[in-house]
């Protein structure tokens, strides 16, 4: 399983996701252009030395990433606010990628309709969405649970 964001505008939001992404052992990708640049105080005090522990791949535009994604045959799981598949009901493949829209805007209709899935995190009515490095981790935990980590029945047992 992979992570992607698509044109990162908050760079603690960003920092979080990566460090979540050293911690799991999960692939990043970023789809430039971003809002920051690499050297952004923020984003380096929100990912911390696990910067230099995790795997990023930048890709200059969405084009370059779609050529990225054809060459490898990868499913992409889009994770939006409005997304009809409620994230714990769909089956993640180990090669899948997960792409997280911007903070300010999420993605546009063109991207979200190339996605081979769009999932939702169900929230209360009248609210609008998650932080996204909270909808990040939530999802990456489900497909991990169901495509890498191993599951024991003496683990957590009474
Ligand atoms: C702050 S949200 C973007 C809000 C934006 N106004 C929108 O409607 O897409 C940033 C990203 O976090 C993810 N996200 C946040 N809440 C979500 C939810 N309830 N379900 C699925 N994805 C969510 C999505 O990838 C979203 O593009």
């Amino acid at each position: 399983m992979r992570i992607a964001l698509f044109q990162p505008d908050i760079p603690q939001n960003c920092g979080t996701i990566l460090r979540m992404c050293a911690c799991l052992n999960v692939e990043a990708h970023i789809i430039e252009p971003a809002g920051f640049p690499v050297s952004d105080r923020h984003f380096r005090r929100a990912g911390m030395d696990y910067l230099d522990q995790v795997q990023i791949v930048r890709h200059d535009s969405w084009t370059k990433f779609t050529e990225w994604r054809d060459r490898t045959g990868c499913r992409l799981v889009l994770l939006t606010t409005k997304g009809l598949i409620p994230y714990w009901q769909f089956r993640y493949e180990q090669t899948d990628v997960l792409l997280l829209g911007r903070e300010s805007a999420g993605v546009p209709d063109e991207v979200a309709a190339v996605a081979d899935a769009r999932l939702v995190i169900p929230v209360q009515a009248g609210l609008r969405s998650l932080n996204i490095a909270v909808a990040a981790a939530m999802v990456a935990g489900e497909a991990l649970r169901q495509t890498s980590w191993q599951t024991s029945t003496s683990q957590g047992a009474p």
